[in-house]
């Protein structure tokens, strides 16, 4: 035999022998044999990967969740179940290095270290308090009615509107204001829209990682961004000329994060990219344009689709205020209590971040007790959590899950479902953008429901956006609106078309006019 082929054939043997072994260890002796689980993930992480690219790990870990219970081996050193978010010997695992934006460049997100992550959220904390949004909301405001501009031209031809585009649109360009007081202009203009993509490229890579953790350093956004004209290269460039254009004027002459974070966070112009500044202002783009867009489109799916929640919610909106100028943040806005409900249930139904928030026990806690969650003793290096999709589509707490019914919030049982409810998550981790986003969300829903009747498109379009009947991977109702989970989320439609409310319109036709 030649030597090649002898080595090939020992190579081989060598490599299912190790293979046996390590299978075997992981299924007899594993410190989490126990947990029931399937198959694939007793062996490796692969099964969470091969899901994650598939975007569809939510539904696996539902239908997971319903077969072996609620405490379940979803990976090879990964459990999901109990109290794991108030507790203060828990942090964000070593793989959330999968979403620095350079090796080592720390954010808010993804600092680990106690001390370090509160000082930074005390920082971007700022941007995002209830005072801030007060000063912000006469942009915010102008960013709606573009919105509401937009839709009336549509409406004019009585054209589809794309509620998944308009809404990330409407998202990107708060974000770019409020981030950086910068105009990007996604709503009326094309130069910026490739970002969308951009963003969808960075979640879905970042998703990957986390589930697969052996991709770490395998950065497929690294090499990209030397490739010439890459996508995740224009995306960096954008945050970085916001930023340089943002520098060259007074550090108070907008109302934005880098108004707050500049001062405390070192930036050399002729580098923004190695400095301080830079990993916060990367992910506070990210996470705040594409999430709220995701609850608006996942409200206007809802609303189309069930009539009675869309009777009750217009006439809310229509008999709460007198004019459009009286849409705005204050006591009347938060009074309307339906509209509230109609955004959580959306929220619980189309969850932004729709994924396991994984956590482990603090290195510095190694050798003190053993971590114990909902009476079962974790192992040191487990990786733990709760599936945020699986939560709000959990019987116990949410009755008739897939059921769009905004009433669970003001009903008898609302307190249970309160309890269960974490589309922000929660703990010394939750989000840090829930007031701007439930802001943006009620002003830009208020006021399409003052200005707008709207139905689902006529035909095929009508349908986009809902499962597909007969399907049997958990994409199988009609009525639910399709996510594709990439940490965030990725969708389609719903394809709405608007009918102007005339006496309302004829304020916007003049300005349109003028
Ligand atoms: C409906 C909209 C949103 C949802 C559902 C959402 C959800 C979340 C979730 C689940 C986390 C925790 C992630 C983890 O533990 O790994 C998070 C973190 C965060 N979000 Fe949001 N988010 C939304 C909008 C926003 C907006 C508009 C901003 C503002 C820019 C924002 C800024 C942040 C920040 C700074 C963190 C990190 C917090 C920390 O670790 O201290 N989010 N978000």
């Amino acid at each position: 035999m030649a030597p090649l082929a002898l080595f090939s054939k020992h190579f081989t043997s060598a490599f299912i022998v190790c293979a046996l072994f390590l299978f075997g260890y992981r299924l007899l002796l594993h410190p989490l044999r126990k947990y029931p689980g399937p198959f694939f993930a007793k062996l490796s992480d692969v099964y969470g990967g091969y899901f994650a690219a598939a975007r569809r790990l939510h539904l696996r870990t539902y239908q997971d969740h319903l077969q072996y219970g609620a405490a379940h081996k979803s990976a090879l050193t990964k459990l999901t179940k109990g109290d794991i978010y108030q507790n203060e010997r828990l942090v964000k695992p070593s793989i959330y290095r999968a979403s620095e934006v350079r090796p080592g460049q720390n954010n808010v997100f993804n600092s680990r270290d106690k001390k370090i992550h509160s000082a930074k959220r005390r920082l971007v904390g700022q941007a995002l308090s209830d005072q801030s949004l007060r000063r912000f909301e006469p942009t915010l405001l102008e960013q709606v009615d573009t919105f509401i501009r937009i839709l009336y031209k549509a409406s004019d031809v009585s054209r589809a509107v794309d509620m998944t585009l308009s809404c990330r649109h409407l998202g990107l360009d708060t974000i770019g204001q409020l981030g950086f007081g910068y105009d990007l202009k996604i709503q009326s203009e094309e130069e910026h829209r490739f970002l969308k993509k951009a963003i969808v490229f960075t979640n879905f890579r970042i998703n990957l990682a986390l589930q697969l953790p052996a991709l770490i350093n395998f950065r497929p956004d690294l090499i990209a961004t030397y490739l010439p004209n890459s996508i995740r290269k224009r995306l960096l460039a954008v945050v970085e000329k916001m930023i340089a254009t943002r520098l060259a004027q007074p550090i108070n002459a907008k109302h934005d994060l880098l108004s707050f974070i500049t001062p405390k966070l070192q930036t050399d112009l002729k580098d923004i990219q190695s400095g301080e500044l830079w990993p916060e202002a990367v992910f506070f783009f990210g996470a705040g344009g594409d999430t709220t867009a995701t609850a608006m489109a996942g409200a206007f799916f809802y609303l189309s689709r069930n009539s009675d929640c869309y009777k009750q919610l217009a006439a809310e909106i229509r008999t709460t205020f007198n004019s459009a100028g009286e849409i705005r943040g204050g006591p009347q806005l938060a009074g309307c209590r339906y509209l509230r409900a109609c955004i959580d249930e959306s929220l619980r139904m189309a969850s932004p971040v729709g994924t396991t928030l994984w956590r482990e026990l603090d290195s510095q806690e190694a050798g003190r007790c053993p971590l114990v969650v909902d009476g079962h003793s974790i192992p040191h290096g487990t990786l733990v959590g709760v599936n945020i999709y699986s939560l709000h589509h959990n019987e116990d707490y949410f009755p008739d899950p897939f059921t769009f019914r905004p009433e669970r919030w003001l009903d008898d049982g609302a307190d249970k479902a309160r309890a269960a409810f974490a589309p922000f998550s929660v703990g010394p981790r939750t989000c840090a953008g829930k007031p701007l986003a439930y802001q943006e969300i009620s002003l830009a829903l208020a006021k399409t429901l003052w200005y707008f009747d709207f139905e689902p498109a006529p035909g095929y379009l009508g349908d986009i956006g809902g499962g597909t009947p007969g399907k049997t991977d958990g994409r199988g109702r009609v009525g639910e609106y399709q996510t594709y989970d990439i940490f965030g989320a990725y969708h389609d439609g719903p394809y709405l078309v608007f009918h102007p409310r005339h006496m309302h319109c004829d304020e916007l036709k003049h300005r349109q006019d003028g």
